[in-house]
């Protein structure tokens, strides 16, 4: 209920339309039957005036056929062009909405949404929205107004007549309409969940597809893929089976009241209580009022998947933004230190903090190195210097003030990024390069490219920067992405630089090429260099070694040769080791 009420809110702004289009319906149904009637009416009087000889007016009722038949038929035309505006619009509204309090939730928020899911609900939950005014909310009212008017009329000729068939119209119009509702009720939830449960099935499908070529050679998942599709089909075959029973019951109804009609009316047209012309008009009138009848086991049948889909997409963007934003935000000052005071992060769910107690300033111009084993915590420090999260306790602040005093968007103008799992788009490499500075010019582009060591591969390309890269970069290698992302983090004139592992993937060559562009340069930016590897830590003004959340020791570069030795840092630096070269040239161990 509360669903339904907060759909009925989101509509609130598209009333006008939806009344309209809810107008237009009815009164093309009253055309409808009225047509019914007359024409009943007419062939009848001019039936029985014919075999008494009686004259008959016939032009007044030969021309209200002609303007009934008209109504309808316009009517039938605007009905689904206003319907549909009005549909149209409110889904048009609907998704910028849905978006809009989506966006503030990447990508934090959403990490345990499957990408197929989510394109559900994006897609599939929000069109079935559309049918809650279309399927449900517009036949339901228009229903109810086609058929007070109709037993209304009824009842000025027969009170009996309109009490049978007005029960009739309800048992059809409601009963079986609730009967569906009850029978079908799980199946359509159902229908709900498999038809994203299918989705992200086949999305996780096609995107591993070359793992389960590999790991899945008895087609598990694609049996289980099956196995969801076979019983999302056999669902959808239920309700169409409960929909068809709910058709013929709504035909069987009319059919009645249509028996109903010649038992009441027959007897007063013999005691001449009823004009012969009546009979008709009367029996095709309630005939045709189960055409407002008619949409409505559909309209309950629908319901519940809609309200599925409405839970669905409100569960998703009720969730806790992952940061607060700010009611006024700060202006950003364009630029000045990022700093980490006694910051500490702990993970929605996690037993253990990520980051505990982190103490550092990246100062204007300053280069700081981060190493540590896998899963010391480095990369959160980038979460929280992004604020996709929040630190708790401590804080981060930028230029002295607290990120929480900024807008988010407006602080990550500041800063240019190369994150761990850095995603390239499906485009060019150009298209994917302006991403970060949309009016770069060719030469920027080149020098970004240059620098990240990945401009003669581009110039190598027949089609050089407007080179396709296939889905997410599949058509170039690990390390071939990992600068063209480079050069896109690069090209960003921001005042902050986060590289994330900038060389992983590189061979030992290329990787000194790279980090001799990326370092051998003016310090104009400040930089934040998380790495694996001893590669360009020699150009850190401060290196600091991560271990369990802390920084467990820092200092100079020559204070951390000796630590780090040579080559790759593969399994980070033990605690003890940490220790005892904390008191080695330069190198100080972190308080603990
Ligand atoms: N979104 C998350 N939710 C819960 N726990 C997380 C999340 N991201 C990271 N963690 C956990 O936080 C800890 C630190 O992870 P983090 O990614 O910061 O490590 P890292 O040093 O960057 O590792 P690596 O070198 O492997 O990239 C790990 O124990 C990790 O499992």
């Amino acid at each position: 209920m509360k669903d339904a009420l907060r759909l009925l809110r989101l509509m609130a702004p598209h009333a006008g339309w939806m009344a309209l289009a809810i107008l237009v319906s009815a009164l093309a149904t009253l055309a409808h039957i009225a047509l019914m009637a007359t024409s009943g009416w007419f062939i009848a009087a001019m039936a029985l005036a014919g075999a008494t000889g009686a004259s008959v007016n016939y032009f007044t009722p030969s021309a209200a056929i002609r303007a009934y038949a008209v109504v309808r038929t316009v009517g039938r035309y605007g009905e689904r062009i206003v319907g549909h505006e009005a549909t149209l619009k409110f889904v048009a509204a609907l998704r910028p909405w849905f978006f809009a309090r989506l966006i503030p939730l990447a990508p934090a928020a959403l990490e345990d949404q499957r990408s197929g899911d989510l394109l559900a609900r994006l897609k599939g939950d929000i069109d079935r929205l559309e049918f809650a005014f279309l399927r449900i909310l517009s036949p339901v009212i228009a229903g109810v107004l086609v058929l007070g008017a109709g037993l209304a009329f009824l009842a000025l000729h027969d009170a009996g007549m309109a009490v049978g068939i007005g029960t009739a119209a309800l048992l059809a119009g409601l009963g079986l309409p609730l009967l569906v509702h009850r029978l079908g009720a799980n199946a359509a939830r159902e229908v709900t969940a498999g038809t994203a449960q299918l989705n992200a099935l086949l999305v996780d499908h096609i995107e591993g597809r070359a793992e389960l070529s590999i790991y899945d050679p008895d087609r598990r998942h694609r049996t289980a893929l099956d196995e969801t599709s076979d019983t999302l089909i056999a669902r959808e075959h239920r309700l169409a089976g409960i929909l068809g029973f709910a058709g013929a019951g709504v035909g069987l109804f009319a059919q009645l009241s249509l028996v109903l009609v010649l038992m009441i009316a027959a007897p007063r047209v013999l005691a001449g209580t009823l004009p012969g012309a009546d009979l008709p008009m009367l029996a095709l009138l309630a005939l045709s009022l189960f055409e407002a009848v008619a949409p409505l086991p559909l309209a309950f049948q629908t319901l519940p998947s809609t309200l599925a889909s409405a839970r669905r997409i409100f569960g998703l963007i009720d969730r806790p933004p992952p940061v607060e934003e700010p009611a006024t935000p700060q202006p950003v000052p364009e630029a000045g230190a990022l700093a980490f005071a006694h910051a500490g992060l702990t993970y929605p769910g996690a037993t253990a903090a990520a980051l505990t107690d982190i103490n550092l300033a990246l100062t204007p111009g300053r280069r700081i190195g981060v190493v540590g084993a896998s899963g010391s915590g480095k990369s959160s420090l980038v979460a929280l210097a992004l604020r996709f999260r929040a630190p708790g306790p401590g804080e981060v602040t930028f230029a002295g003030s607290n990120l929480a005093a900024f807008n988010s968007d407006a602080l990550r103008r500041r800063m240019a990024v190369l994150a761990q799992h850095d995603h390239l788009f499906t485009a060019t490499i150009r298209e994917n390069l302006l991403i970060a500075d949309p009016d770069a010019s060719q030469g920027k582009l080149e020098a970004a490219l240059e620098r990240a060591g990945i401009l003669a591969f581009v110039a190598a390309q027949p089609e050089g920067l407007d080179t396709f890269l296939g889905a997410n970069g599949a058509k170039v290698s690990g390390g071939e992405a990992r600068r063209l992302g480079l050069a896109r983090a690069l090209l960003k004139d921001a005042p902050i630089l986060i590289l994330d592992e900038p060389t992983e993937g590189l061979d030992g060559e290329t990787e000194r090429r790279v980090l001799d562009g990326l370092l051998g340069v003016g310090r104009d930016q400040s930089l934040l260099f998380i790495t694996h590897r001893r590669a360009g830590l020699d150009a850190m003004d401060e290196i600091i070694v991560m271990d369990g959340g802390r920084i467990v020791a820092r200092g100079a570069p020559t204070g951390m040769a000796a630590l780090l030795g040579s080559g790759t840092i593969s399994g980070g630096i033990p605690e003890d080791t940490a220790r005892s070269a904390g008191s080695g040239q330069g190198l100080e161990q972190a308080p603990p």
